[in-house]
């Protein structure tokens, strides 16, 4: 299997498939500093990134951004003195979806 980095997300509306249990806990030994939330009954997961300064976590941000642009799918960042926290779920199905795994790994590779 393709490390999850490495993949693509695929286009998701309202029907595609929710992560199983199974699937949620096989994909969350790929990213393990995430941490699944649950926000208004909706599962998410969550990291926060820190940093020295506000540039750096500025610029961090701007780079998730672009990540997100490419593959059309849209994290909440939270951008402070320091810190970033990096939410990803899918909006188009008020749950995680496969995609938001691979964005959190994505998100990861940014700093490595
Ligand atoms: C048309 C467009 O691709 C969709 O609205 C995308 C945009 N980015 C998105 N991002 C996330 N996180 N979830 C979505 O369901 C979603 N939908």
């Amino acid at each position: 299997m393709a490390a999850l980095n490495q993949e693509h997300c695929e286009a998701c509306n309202a029907d595609a498939p929710k992560v199983s249990d199974d699937e949620l806990a096989s994909l969350m030994r790929e990213i393990p500093e995430w941490t699944p939330v649950t926000d208004d009954g909706v599962m998410m997961l969550r990291r926060e990134f820190k940093f020295k300064n506000f540039r750096q976590a500025l610029e961090f941000t701007n780079k998730v951004g672009e990540i997100a642009e490419a593959e059309k799918h849209h994290p909440e960042i939270i951008t402070e003195w320091g810190k970033a926290t990096v939410t990803w779920w899918t909006h188009a199905i008020n749950g995680l979806h496969k995609n938001d795994f691979v964005m959190a790994a994505k998100t990861d590779e940014i700093l490595k």
